[in-house]
């Protein structure tokens, strides 16, 4: 979904041609969403609860990522958002939400054909290409998706009819011509007096070119009303509350209809009943948010997919397309009489030297560059925990190796392994204590479940920042803790003093334990490795719960593994100054490089 498209608005001249259509049906009746089983763990979309006399179960917990745009491969700022979404998925996961997390591409329009043509392919081969590296990626990163759509795919296409005829049948479709100056790659009709010398766009920084067209507009402006109803009974609806005042601004302002349909482009869906224009990228790529949850080779269409798993809990989307999710998506909704979803959320943007990261302008980051050098956890967690997520964020490669290495190597990573190192040689890697008894009348144990309530209200309120922040705080704690209490010292004293020890030491692999949990959305692999040093198994960590954070579940007698680093440290290196680069200075370049990604 390219920030840069975006629909056009009618102008006022469109009254003079436009003509309504006439249509007979009465506008469409809410659709009704059925109940679903209450699953734990993966998505279970196509699990029916028709045949099932068990009490209906609560909705699943409906997320979406945008559907990104096919005309260049990702960038970290796609890679952004989706680890985001990644991140609120597992966390309701661990809450034993059914989750469908839901993402995928953008496939159709005239910017697609164009990219494909200078690759020397099809459009279908160029989008299955880069359709492709989308999934790779997200593999690299570790996300763990339920629904990839693509609106290329045909049960997205019916999904897309079903839904144009509702809104016909509403009579919030009508035609009319258009006359404007269009922008090639934002796909868009500009406003005259938005645009720069020239008639640049000030995106694309080229000139834009004068097109006429006879369109099929949505006739927004009818929704005015309904929507300013929507953010008062809803003030969450838009989140963060500064984005909500954007969007109630641009309300205030006044909605203008927007067209839907291009009689130019032959890459996308034909309008139905009028085979010589397609509709418009928004129009159907918003779509794909329902046909996501229809399962492959099925016979499509939209009431099913409102079944499957509508209305969405929440929208998670960059601040450039929030128009389109704030306002056109429930107003478009609202006309085909299915439930609005319950919240979007947008982000700030990823920049570098201040400009937004993008495709278009083509400043981007290479996050495979990123992961292949120092792992998904790492990138996951650096850009969760520096980029205030709400706010925009700069990158810096100084600042990526500074946190993780402070944070993941030091805070978390040296804390396990002393105390493990510890274990090993004053206790045979055996636990002397429960976890329980270890701490009784200790307030640590209160500190770190305090923090650890907090950081729960964090990643419910999407404050995902403030939730890594919570978390390392009890690693801090914990670091505190047995520097104070210097076990290595008390060991060698003997007697209840070492006895003391014994217990220190677990009640630090408790809290270890507890960080593990509470950090495993945002570093899922790294808490994997945390928590199989602890002595549980790899099975054991994939079925764990929020709940399991409660002080308590280590025992007397379990035996831990030896220590191992479980984050290795990223070393810069000084590479040989280049002769013929004077610029550089004296020393040369720094290089950074992991030593090595630990394996799990
Ligand atoms: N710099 C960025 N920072 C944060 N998120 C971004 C950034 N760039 C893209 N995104 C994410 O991708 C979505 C837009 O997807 P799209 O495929 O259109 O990428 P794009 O790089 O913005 O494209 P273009 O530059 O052509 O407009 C945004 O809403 C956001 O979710
Ligand atoms: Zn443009």
């Amino acid at each position: 979904m390219a920030a840069g498209r975006a629909f056009f608005c009618a102008p006022s001249s469109i009254g003079a041609t436009a003509r309504r259509l006439a249509f007979a049906s009465p506008p469409a009746r809410p659709l009704a969403s059925a109940p679903h089983r209450r699953v734990r763990g993966r998505c279970c979309a196509s699990i029916s609860s028709s045949s099932d006399a068990s009490p209906p179960a609560p909705p699943p917990y409906v997320l979406t990522t945008p559907l990104y745009y096919v005309n260049a491969p990702p960038h970290m700022g796609s890679a952004y958002t989706t680890i985001a979404a990644d991140a609120v998925a597992r966390f309701q996961r661990l809450l034993e939400k059914r989750v469908i997390f839901i993402t995928g591409t953008d496939e159709h329009g005239e910017k697609i054909a164009t990219s494909a043509e200078a690759s020397g392919r099809n459009p279908k081969e160029h989008c299955d290409i880069i359709s492709n590296s989308y999934k790779m990626l997200w593999a690299d990163l570790d996300i763990e998706y339920d629904k990839f759509i693509r609106t290329t795919d045909p049960k997205h296409e019916a999904v897309v009819n079903d839904f144009y005829s509702r809104v016909l049948s509403s009579g919030d479709i009508y035609r009319a011509d258009y006359e404007g100056l269009y922008c090639v790659s934002c796909e868009e009709y500009k406003d005259e007096k938005e645009l720069g010398e020239n008639n640049c766009c000030p995106v694309h920084l080229k000139p834009c070119v004068p097109r006429k067209e006879d369109n099929y507009f949505f006739a927004l402006s009818k929704y005015q009303h309904k929507l300013e109803e929507l953010l008062t009974s809803n003030p969450n609806f838009v989140r963060p509350s500064h984005r909500l005042h954007e969007v109630e601004g641009w309300i205030k302002s006044g909605l203008r209809d927007f067209s839907i349909s291009r009689a130019s482009v032959e890459w996308g869906i034909p309008v139905p009943n009028d085979t010589k224009q397609t509709i418009y990228v928004w129009f159907d790529a918003l779509l794909g948010y329902l046909s996501a949850s229809l399962d492959d080779g099925e016979q499509a269409s939209l009431q099913q997919a409102v079944d499957r798993g509508w209305p969405a809990s929440l929208h998670l989307i960059g601040k450039d397309i929030l128009r389109f999710h704030a306002i056109y998506w429930p107003a478009m909704l609202m006309s085909a009489g299915i439930s609005v979803p319950d919240a979007v959320f947008g982000h700030g943007f990823l920049t570098k030297d201040g400009m937004k990261m993008g495709k278009s302008l083509g400043n981007t980051l290479e996050p495979k560059d990123l992961v292949g050098r120092f792992g998904a956890d790492a990138v996951r967690y650096f850009f969760l925990r520096e980029v205030e997520f709400g706010n925009d964020g700069d990158y810096s490669e100084e600042r990526f190796i500074n946190t993780v290495n402070a944070h993941l190597a030091n805070t978390i990573g040296n804390l396990l392994n002393r105390t493990l190192g510890l274990l090993k040689k004053n206790c045979n890697s055996t636990l002397a204590f429960d976890s329980i008894a270890a701490a009784d009348g200790n307030s640590f144990k209160n500190n770190v479940e305090n923090l650890v309530d907090k950081a729960k209200g964090h990643y419910e309120n999407l404050s995902l920042t403030s939730a890594c922040e919570t978390v390392l705080e009890i690693g801090n704690l914990g670091n505190l803790y047995i520097d104070e209490q210097a076990p290595w010292s008390c060991f060698k004293q003997g007697g209840e003093i070492a006895e003391k020890a014994a217990k220190d030491l677990v009640i630090i692999l408790e809290t270890m334990r507890i960080i593990a949990i509470a950090l495993s959305p945002i570093t899922p692999s790294l808490s994997l490795r945390i928590y199989t040093q602890l002595g549980f198994t790899e099975d054991q960590f994939r079925t764990l719960r929020w709940d399991d954070t409660k002080w308590g579940a280590l025992k007397a007698g379990q035996a831990m593994m030896d220590p191992k680093p479980i984050f290795a440290k990223i070393e810069t290196e000084v590479e040989e100054k280049d002769q013929a680069s004077p610029k550089e200075g004296k020393g040369g370049k720094k290089k950074a490089r992991s030593k090595g990604l630990v394996e799990a």
